[in-house]
C-alpha cells in the first residue's frame, strides 16, 4: 500500500487513498500502521474517500482503531495532501467528514502549500449533542470529581467532544493521569478529549490535549478550537488567540457570527510503500 505520511505541528498522520471505495477494515489498518515500534508510527489514519455531497471525503481513524467525526490537524494535512496530489484542484474546497462539511483554504508561499485555514463551522454546547448526561441546558464551568479531587470543566462539541480545564501550569504527568480518566467518565457517554490549558495573556493560551483514542499528542486542532472558545466564554481572553503547542502555534478566530476559523502549518514527512501481512 502506498502511504503519506502528514504532520500538524506534531500531530500525526498516516493518508491512505480509497477513491474506489474497496473494502478495508480501517480499525485495524490504524492499530497496525499506527504502532510506532512495529508500524509507520501515527496518532491516526487519514482516508481519502470520494464524496456525493463535497469535493472529498475524509475519514479519521483513531490509533486505536477508533472512528473520530472529525479532526481539525487533520482537515489542514488532508487538504494539502488532496491538492498537491491532484485529487481536488481547488485552492478552497469543501471536505465532508463524520461531522459534517469543513472548508479548508489553502494559503500557498513561494508556490507551496505553508499553512492551511479551516472553517470549522459553529461551536456547540448542548448537552444531548456533545454529549454529556447532564440536566443542566449546557456544561460550561460544571465541576466533576476524579479521585476526590475537584476539577472545574466546560464541554463543548467542535466537531469532536471536547472538554476544557484550566490549569496554573501545563503538567504532564497531571495530564496522563488525569486525562484518560475524564475520557471515559460515564457522563461523556462517547467519551471526550481533554485540553489542559493555561491562559497566558489576553491573546495568547497554551494547550495540551490528552485524545480519545490517541492519548497525549504533541498538538490537537479542534482541541486549539475548543480551548479558544471555553478561553473567550469564561471571559479570559479575547475572541481570536494564539495557541501554542510544544511543537508550534495555531490561529483560532471565533467571529462575532460564531463561526470557528483554525489557521495553521500543515507539512508532508515522508511517503512510502508498507506491505500489509
Ligand atoms: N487530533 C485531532 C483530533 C482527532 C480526533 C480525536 N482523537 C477524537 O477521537 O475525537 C485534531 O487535530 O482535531
Amino acid at each position: 500500500m502506498k502511504f503519506t505520511k502528514m504532520t500538524g505541528l506534531g500531530n500525526d498522520f498516516i493518508v491512505l487513498e480509497n477513491l474506489e471505495n474497496k473494502e478495508l477494515e480501517y480499525d485495524v489498518l490504524a492499530r497496525k500502521l499506527c504502532d510506532r515500534h512495529f508500524g509507520i508510527g501515527g496518532d491516526g489514519l487519514l482516508i481519502v474517500e470520494p464524496s456525493g455531497i463535497a469535493d472529498i471525503k475524509m475519514r479519521i481513524i483513531n490509533s486505536d482503531g477508533s472512528e473520530a467525526e472529525m479532526c481539525g490537524n487533520g482537515a489542514r494535512c488532508f487538504a494539502k495532501y488532496v491538492y498537491e496530489n491532484g485529487i481536488v484542484s481547488k485552492g478552497k474546497m469543501s471536505v465532508e467528514t463524520l461531522s459534517g462539511i469543513v472548508m479548508p483554504e489553502l494559503i500557498f508561499e513561494d508556490d507551496v502549500v505553508d499553512k492551511v485555514r479551516v472553517h470549522m463551522g459553529n461551536p456547540i454546547f448542548r448537552p444531548d449533542l456533545i454529549p454529556v448526561k447532564t440536566d443542566k441546558n449546557q456544561f460550561v464551568e460544571e465541576t466533576i470529581k476524579i479521585d476526590g479531587k475537584t476539577y472545574i470543566v466546560t464541554s463543548l462539541l467542535v466537531g469532536v467532544p471536547h472538554t476544557v480545564i484550566f490549569v496554573n501550569s501545563i503538567d504532564e504527568n497531571i495530564i496522563v493521569n488525569v486525562g484518560p480518566l475524564i475520557e471515559k467518565l460515564q457522563i461523556f457517554p462517547r467519551g471526550t478529549n481533554v485540553d489542559f490549558v493555561k491562559v497566558e495573556d489576553e491573546n495568547n493560551i497554551t494547550v495540551r490535549t490528552w485524545e480519545r483514542g490517541a492519548g497525549l499528542t504533541l498538538a490537537c486542532g479542534t482541541g486549539a478550537c475548543a480551548s479558544a472558545v471555553a478561553s473567550a466564554l469564561t471571559n479570559r481572553t479575547m475572541r481570536n488567540v494564539y495557541v501554542h503547542f510544544k511543537k508550534g502555534d495555531l490561529y483560532i478566530e471565533w467571529t462575532s457570527d460564531n463561526n470557528i476559523y483554525l489557521t495553521g502549518k500543515a507539512e508532508k514527512v515522508f511517503t512510502g510503500d508498507i506491505d500489509i501481512v
